[in-house]
This record gives C-alpha cells, structure tokens and sequence, in this order.
C-alpha cells in the first residue's frame, strides 16, 4: 500500500516523516524503517518519524523516532522542532504539545520562524543515562574524560579547547557508541569550546553515525560542557548544519534541574509517496 512522508530537516539532520493519524494501514516493520532510511535503496534520512494520535488531552500528538538501523530513540531534537512546525502548519497555531518517550515537549513557533522546544530537564544519574555500573556522569573513566547525561537518550561529550587537537569523531564516535559503558549504546559529542557562551559541536550518533546535527547532542554538549565548568547554561552552539541555541534554565525548584529550551531551524523540502510496487500506469 502506498504511504504518504514528508521530508524535513532541522540543520541539516535529515528526517522521513510518516503520519499515521490518516494512513493507520502502514505497518511498520524494522525492515520497512532500515529500507526508508536507505539513502541508496529507499528514501533517505538521518531519522524515521512516526506521527499518530496522542494517548491523552495534554498533547497535540505521540511522536516515535527511528534510527536508520531500526533502533528507536526517546529523543530527537532536530525532529521535534520539524514535528513543531509541521502540526502547526496543519492547525494553524504557533504553539505544539508533543508526546514524546522522553515526555511532553512544548514548542513553539517564533516570528523569525525558528522554532524553539522545551527539552525537559536532563537525567544526570548513571541509572538514567543508563550506565553499566555506578560512576560519578560528571567525567567517565573513558579517553578525555567525558560527561554524560540523558536528554531522554544516552549522550556522553567530551569537551575540548579552543586550542589543540581533537579526535576524529568519525573514528573514536563508533567505539565509544558501543563500549561497554554504555549497556543502551551512546550518542558521543565532540565540542571544542570556541568561548564560554559559543562551542563547535560534532556528534557521532547512536544507529546514524556523523550526522549535520543532533538537537539532543547540542542540549547535552552545553549540560555536560556546563557541569565540568567550561561552558555558560546558555550556548549557541554552531554545528555542520548550522547553528542551534540552548538554554539551560535554572530549576523552579531547589534540588531540581532546570529544563533545557532548544531553538533552532525546521525547514520543510518535499512531499511524497512511498510504494513498494510501480504503480499501474507508470507509462
Ligand atoms: N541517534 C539518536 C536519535 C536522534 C537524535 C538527533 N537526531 C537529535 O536531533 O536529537 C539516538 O539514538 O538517541
């Protein structure tokens, strides 16, 4: 059966959206999500995401994302703020409620058209990024010494100067995604502070590899950066796709942790229809 995407990107970090709300007769297979993916045998993206209907009053809609290997993941960034910009086309509002596996992420549309989300506030315990054994998250017993946090997914970053070298992430990213550290894998940022208010940031992420950007990566670069004293709570962070701004907030609350605000780009590049067979009158 043929089935309706949209293509979309968040600074470059690609997605195929599919929403199911109007094509329930999609069955997603983790072949059908490893063959959409495929930029050579299907349509091509960094992530899958799957729209349907929210299990509740407080949402607009439920949102899954699926790396290209099948994995699915609690968070994506880059794709929350599409997600944001595609439902309020389709509403005609500029403030969303998505549910997410990580929770309820609120966005909104700003008038520069960027799109900010309210990333919730990220789990620093080793039990939530999760970690195979207790350690202190602040800096792991692992090459540079990285923090690591959830953002609803695994991050760990290793934070680096303005000066000197800096591993090649697309060769140190895949060892440290699957070391065994980390029993859920791991996306691994590679920023090099620029200042303490603006850094580079690179992610190898967990199922995609070296991507243009990673939303999630760029809020747990300046929590982590933050934690180890090298960065600012807020951060303009300049990735390969473009340029996102996290706000890590103060806590409502004492002994709670602030939520972290993203704002960046979600640009809409083309409609589609994915069919498995030629259609009948392919004269
Ligand atoms: N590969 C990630 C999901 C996509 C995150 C990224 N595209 C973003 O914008 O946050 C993971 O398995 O946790």
């Amino acid at each position: 059966m043929p089935i309706e995407f949209h293509k979309m990107h968040g600074a470059g970090n690609d997605f195929v959206v599919l929403d199911l709300r109007n094509q329930p007769h999609a069955s997603l297979t983790p072949g059908l999500i490893t063959k959409l993916c495929d930029r050579h045998r299907g349509i091509g993206c960094d992530q899958l995401v799957v729209l349907n209907a929210a299990r509740g009053s407080e949402a607009d809609l439920a949102v899954a994302f699926f790396n290209p290997d099948g994995s699915e993941a609690g968070a994506c960034g880059n794709a929350s703020r599409c997600v944001a910009l595609f439902e309020s086309k389709r509403m005609g509002t500029d403030r969303v409620a998505l549910q997410t596996m990580a929770g309820l992420l609120p966005a909104s549309i700003n008038e520069d058209g960027r799109v900010t989300v309210d990333m919730g506030a990220p789990r620093l315990d080793w039990t939530d990024v999760p970690l195979a054994h207790p350690c202190d998250t602040l800096a792991l017993d692992l090459p540079h010494r990285p923090a690591a946090c959830s953002m609803g997914n695994p991050h760990a970053t290793l934070v680096f100067g303005p000066e000197g070298d800096m591993p090649d992430p697309a060769a140190l990213g895949p060892v440290l995604e699957h070391h065994a550290l980390f029993p859920e894998r791991a996306n691994i940022g590679f920023a090099r502070m620029i200042a303490p208010d603006c850094m580079r940031l690179r992610v190898w992420e967990r199922g995609a590899g070296l991507t243009l950007a990673c939303g999630s990566g760029a809020c747990a670069a300046v929590v982590n950066a933050a934690r180890q004293g090298h960065a600012a709570r807020a951060c303009t962070v300049e990735v390969d796709g473009g340029v996102l701004d996290i706000d890590w907030r103060m806590p409502d609350r004492p002994g709670e942790e602030g939520h972290v605000f993203m704002t960046g780009p979600a640009t809409f590049v083309f409609s589609g229809v994915f069919s498995d067979s030629l259609p009948e009158d392919h004269s």
